[in-house]
């Protein structure tokens, strides 16, 4: 469904650049979790934009029902880590989900989209708050408006980068709990970048293991754990600790290529 095929990036400025990413091969099929992890600069929110259409590859390709991605999908929604500067500060919960329905790619009617602005708040949570803005809410909550809004977008495709890294950790496994089952209520696809093994493991069908970059791609690994998900029992599972252990191993494996590459 997509394929990211041979993407590489590199970065220019003025005389110097920088091959973040070398070449990527990995497919995502319809419905799959797919978390991407890897070390700290190898390419992961690169990776995203690519595949989000926000920034073209140098080389390769990401592409999505057999078509070339080359400017934001309609069928794609995006969650950034920072809440804060996704949501308009100036509006309230519901005008924040609605207005991208009118006025982004949908174009949605007013009543669809006020339909689906309900469904998603409900969703994740949010009823009663509707009409109070960004800093009347908490940290967890503004990430839920931000993820309510790719709801109400109804994409096939969600593409999360480090979503929940600026709240506590009960918020969010909260958070984590709640993609996994908007995720079954909606039957989206989602691709997750974290820098989280844990969290990758306990929500992925697949991790994809990024190297050192400039990256390619180290491991893919399949996470046959039951679902459900919980973070109680699933965690303590030992085919969890074997999994987070082999993740563990594949970012850290030094890298053996010549320092010149
Ligand atoms: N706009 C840019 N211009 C130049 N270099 C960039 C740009 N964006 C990223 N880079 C470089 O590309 C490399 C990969 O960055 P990227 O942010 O994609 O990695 P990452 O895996 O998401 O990092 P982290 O885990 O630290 O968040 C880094 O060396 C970074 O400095």
């Amino acid at each position: 469904m997509l394929e990211v095929s041979g993407v590489g990036v590199t970065y220019a400025r003025g005389a110097t650049t920088t091959k973040a990413i070398d070449k990527l091969d990995f497919t995502v099929s319809a419905g799959e979790f797919v978390g991407i992890v890897g070390p700290s600069g190898a390419g992961k929110t690169t990776l995203l934009k690519c595949m989000s259409g926000l920034l073209r590859p140098t080389s390769g390709a990401v592409v999505l029902h057999g078509r070339e991605i080359t400017q934001p999908p309609l069928e794609m929604a995006v969650v950034f880590q920072d809440y804060s500067r996704s949501l308009y500060p100036w509006f309230d919960v519901q005008r924040n989900v609605v207005l991208p329905l009118r006025h982004g790619g949908r174009k949605m009617a007013k009543d669809a989209a006020l339909a689906a602005t309900a469904e998603a708040i409900k969703a994740v949570g949010l009823e009663g708050f509707e009409e109070h803005h960004p800093w009347q809410l908490s940290g967890g909550m503004q990430q839920r408006v931000a993820i309510a809004r790719a709801l109400a977008y109804q994409p096939e495709i969600l593409l999360m980068d480090e979503p929940f890294a600026s709240v506590d950790a009960q918020t969010r496994a909260e958070l984590e709990d709640l993609v996994l089952q908007v995720r079954e209520q909606f039957g989206i696809t989602i691709v997750l970048v974290t820098h989280d093994i844990d969290e990758a493991v306990y929500m992925s069908d697949t991790v994809v293991v990024l190297s050192r970059p400039p990256s390619t791609v180290q491991e893919i690994l399949t996470i046959d754990l039951p679902k459900p998900r919980h973070q109680a029992t699933t965690k303590t599972l030992p085919e969890y600790g074997k999994l987070r252990t082999r993740v563990y191993e594949s970012i850290m494996v030094p890298d053996s290529r010549p320092a010149s590459v």
